[in-house]
């Protein structure tokens, strides 16, 4: 079947082959594909023992940014699955990147007000940034300009980048102060990931997107949004691996991200799975405001299963 025809669904021994035959590189998402929440999906680990044992390069690029990368690899080993950090990159990681190599903020002296995560918090500290906000406990009160600390000590005048993530504990304290510092003209406005919504357990929940958006459009401002589709993500992964983009293969759940970044990253070949977020119908509508997927399958164990 040849690539005219639209997607090719992986539901045959031939076409797992041939998709594991044309790349030597896999870029996994998580979120959707490897697993929902806690609960790893069907014949995930013997999927990536598969690969191994083909002598596959895998990476671990996911838009969630609520873990480091330290974390995402605590994560893998909790399921009996042997990852490295340094194959993993999170949107927190790359957030982080975006404040050190693009904003050029000063560690030490430029801080950074984090309306998220741990994982955006650790990231930032690894290159020697001070993160204010995040989990401060005193957000967790129900917000009153009477007595919130954050009104009454003011805003911290070495704050020069607000990082916006997926935040479970979101709160109106938490937006109002993330609004304040958002109004300061010289804070710059970073996004981690613009998913609107994240699958989880049979259920689709809200996503970062949906929250960055709040603050955003209060804010009246942008962000730059540093994870999937962003191509700078991609560049920084390919660059750090020395990969050949015409071997790789972006596995993924999400159409506006996943796929978007592999085939605008002009990666060799995409997979789109339908365990996450996108329907079958998804997968195929040729009207879609994105790119459709070289390959689709019901589940990435579909790939074990069909050769075993
Ligand atoms: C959906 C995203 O995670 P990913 O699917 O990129 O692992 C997220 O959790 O916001
Ligand atoms: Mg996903």
């Amino acid at each position: 079947m040849t690539q005219s025809n639209g997607p090719i669904k992986v539901d045959s021994k031939a076409v797992s082959q041939q998709l594991l035959d044309q790349y030597d590189t896999f870029l996994f998402d998580c979120d959707g594909v490897l697993w929902l929440g806690t609960h790893l999906l069907p014949h995930i680990k013997e999927t990536l023992n598969l690969l191994l044992t083909q002598g596959k390069k895998l990476y671990f690029v996911t838009n969630n940014s609520t873990k480091s990368r330290a974390a995402y690899a605590k994560k893998f080993a909790s399921f009996g699955i042997d990852v490295t950090e340094d194959q993993i990159f999170t949107s927190g990681y790359a957030s982080a990147l975006y404040v050190r190599d693009t904003l050029k903020l000063v560690p030490g002296t430029d801080k950074i007000w984090v309306f998220g995560e741990e994982g955006i918090v650790d990231e930032l500290k690894l290159m020697g940034y001070e993160s204010l906000g995040c989990n401060d406990p005193r957000l967790n009160e129900p917000f009153d300009i009477a007595t919130s600390p954050f009104i009454a000590q003011g805003l911290d005048p070495a704050v020069k980048a607000v990082i916006a993530g997926l935040d479970t504990k979101v709160n109106y304290h938490r937006l109002a102060i993330t609004l304040q510092y958002l109004q300061q003209p010289d804070v710059k406005f970073v996004a981690t990931n613009i998913d609107s919504t994240y699958p989880n357990k049979g259920h689709i929940l809200p996503g970062a997107g949906s929250m960055i958006n709040c603050v955003a459009f209060a804010a009246g401002r942008e962000p730059a949004a540093c994870g999937k589709p962003n191509p700078n993500m991609l560049n920084a992964i390919v660059t750090a691996k020395q990969l050949n983009r015409s071997t790789c293969c972006m596995v993924g759940d999400r159409l506006n991200t996943d796929i978007r970044f592999g085939v605008e990253g002009k990666l060799g070949g995409t997979l789109l799975v339908l365990t996450g977020i996108e329907t079958e119908e998804n997968a195929l509508d040729v009207s879609s405001d994105h790119p459709l997927p070289k390959y689709y399958a019901d589940k990435l164990g579909d790939l074990y299963e069909l050769l075993n």
